[in-house]
């Protein structure tokens, strides 16, 4: 097994109106999963259900409250040495839906890819060109992109160049965390099918965060519903969607229903 998150519980200090006392916000409790090589799991919940720090947890970003993360067997808070935490920095990977945000304004996407290349070993220039080129290759960019700003890319490539990013290490998964909410529609569906080519070339495992079911549907596995920073509801085939019981979820996706149905009344 890749990776196993074990019962994690996950609370924040709260600002208490009562002088001296201490009191917390429980964001995630008795959140367990596992996730095997090539598998895509999507983790699916309203605004503020506790997606993105799960995804942070796993990813190293942020210590859980108690709960243990695995990764190959070997619990990712517990690499002492530097070699051992570097390995982990390369076998695990994220993109944020904030592309604007998540990268450096004053670097070029050069720069930008090879960061974490840079972290990881240190190549040479040639080589480092050579390889970003690939790449950037890699996610339908052209050699002419190497030297621009993000300011100079539309949101699409962009994001693209945060994905070229994340595989830089061949990491052996990644966290997408709400990856294309921020693009429009017809973008959308292009990072995916990117993202499952990709998946496929890289024998990438995924950790799908979004609100939106309909690309679940597209690009998982199986299903993880959260509710108030507790699993609900696991499905575990993706065909068998419709037959969930839990009434958060079907809330969840009729809305998607809802949703298409009007889309359709528009376009007719
Ligand atoms: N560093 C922090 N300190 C205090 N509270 C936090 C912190 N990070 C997150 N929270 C709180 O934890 C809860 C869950 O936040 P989180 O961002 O994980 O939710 P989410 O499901 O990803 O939401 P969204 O879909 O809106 O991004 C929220 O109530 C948020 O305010």
């Amino acid at each position: 097994m890749l990776l196993e998150v074990k019962d994690i519980y996950k609370s924040y200090p709260k600002e208490s109106n009562i002088l001296f006392k201490k009191t917390k916000i429980d964001v995630l409790s008795e959140v367990s999963f596992e996730l095997n090589e090539g598998e895509c799991l999507g983790i699916i919940g309203e605004s503020g259900s506790g997606k993105s720090t799960l995804g942070k947890i796993i990813i190293g970003l942020e210590k859980p409250s108690t709960g243990n993360v695995y990764l190959e067997g070997k619990d990712i808070f517990k690499f002492k040495s530097y070699k051992e935490q570097v390995k982990m920095r390369r076998d695990l990977s994220v993109v944020f839906q904030d592309y604007t945000s998540s990268v450096n304004p004053r670097f070029t996407v050069f720069d930008i890819i090879a960061e974490p290349l840079c972290i990881i070993s240190k190549p040479d220039k040639q080589q480092l060109i050579k390889k970003i080129t690939t790449l950037l290759d890699k996610v339908g960019l052209s050699i002419t992109y190497l030297h621009r700003y993000p300011h100079e890319l539309s949101g699409g490539q962009l994001q693209r160049v945060c994905i070229a990013r994340a595989i830089a290490t061949n990491p052996k998964f990644i966290v997408l965390d709400e990856a294309i909410s921020s693009l429009d529609v017809s973008i959308q569906k292009q990072i995916l099918d990117l993202l499952i080519e990709l998946k496929q070339e890289y024998k990438l495992s995924y950790v799908f965060i979004t609100h939106d079911l309909t690309a679940i549907t597209y690009i998982c596995d199986r299903v993880m519903f959260l509710k108030d920073g507790r699993v609900v509801e696991r499905v575990e085939e993706i065909h068998e969607l419709s037959n969930i019981k839990h009434e958060y979820s079907k809330r969840l996706l009729n809305a998607v229903l809802d949703i298409e149905c009007h889309n359709k009344v528009i376009s007719i």
